[in-house]
């Protein structure tokens, strides 16, 4: 089964008497454990596609399959529940709550979804351990860096177990050395998770650690093609 699925989606935005098309009949398939970096110039539709894929927009026409699930038949509560359930969403900057520590960053998300508190601190301190920060378990965000916030982050996108990464721009505040290793991690975490990741990034200097390119343009996207051959629309 595909992880992610998205089939002839088209996405309008009002644009005062017209629309602009943001996404023009965009196929997309994603399998477990795959890794797809997603490229393209500012404005060619790269966050309204992550947005769809994330269900946070229903798309004009055309569908969005989650974990086999066909996500635009659902409510807003049904598509609630997929999103805490099947996809973890990482966004550029971690959004981490000032107050918490590392630890309960993640364990309060999984508090949420109705784990016991003794499994879920248990799983934020392996993932802690995993992406590098078993440390750093008690540290508040203003005690940690810039990529060791963002590491945080993405430990707590991977408490619920997603089927789907989404993933926006997760390098743009960092500096190189810190942004390969997080692009590292996260292509670590996505096979050892078998989780499907859409990466969105800038940096094509790291695309070649993906599986697989597809680059938008005008809201158009290519077939994902080998990282090491991206196909540039244009
Ligand atoms: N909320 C909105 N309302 C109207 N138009 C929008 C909205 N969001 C995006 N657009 C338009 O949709 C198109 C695609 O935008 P989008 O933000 O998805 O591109 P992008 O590739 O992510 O750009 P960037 O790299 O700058 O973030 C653009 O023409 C943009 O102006």
């Amino acid at each position: 089964m595909t992880a992610l699925n998205l089939i002839n989606v088209t996405l309008d935005y009002p644009d005062g008497e017209g629309t602009t098309t943001a996404l023009n009949s965009v196929n997309l398939t994603a399998h477990p454990g795959e890794f797809i970096s997603l490229i393209g110039p500012s404005g060619s539709g790269k966050s309204s596609l992550l947005a769809v894929a994330a269900t946070l927009i229903k798309p004009t026409s055309g569908l969005v399959m989650v974990d086999g699930v066909d996500t635009t038949a659902l409510n807003e509560k049904e598509l609630a529940v997929l999103r805490r359930d099947k996809i973890g969403i990482i966004f550029q900057q971690p959004n981490l709550l000032p107050s918490l520590t590392a630890i309960e960053q993640l364990i309060i998300t999984d508090h949420l979804r109705g784990a016991s508190l003794r499994a879920a601190k248990s799983r934020a301190g392996e993932l802690l351990e995993l992406v590098g920060l078993g440390a750093a378990a008690k540290k508040r965000p203003h005690q940690l860096s810039g990529g060791q916030r963002q590491r945080v982050n993405i430990a707590r996108a991977l408490m619920a177990q997603p089927k789907v990464l989404l993933v926006d721009e997760p390098t743009a505040a960092l500096d190189r050395e810190r942004s390969e290793s997080i692009v590292r991690l996260l292509v670590t975490v996505c096979k050892e998770f078998n989780v499907a990741t859409l990466m969105v990034t800038h940096d094509t200097e790291f695309v070649p650690l993906s599986d697989a390119v597809a680059s938008m343009l005008d809201g158009e996207l290519t077939d994902p093609a080998p990282a090491n051959q991206p196909v540039l629309l244009g």
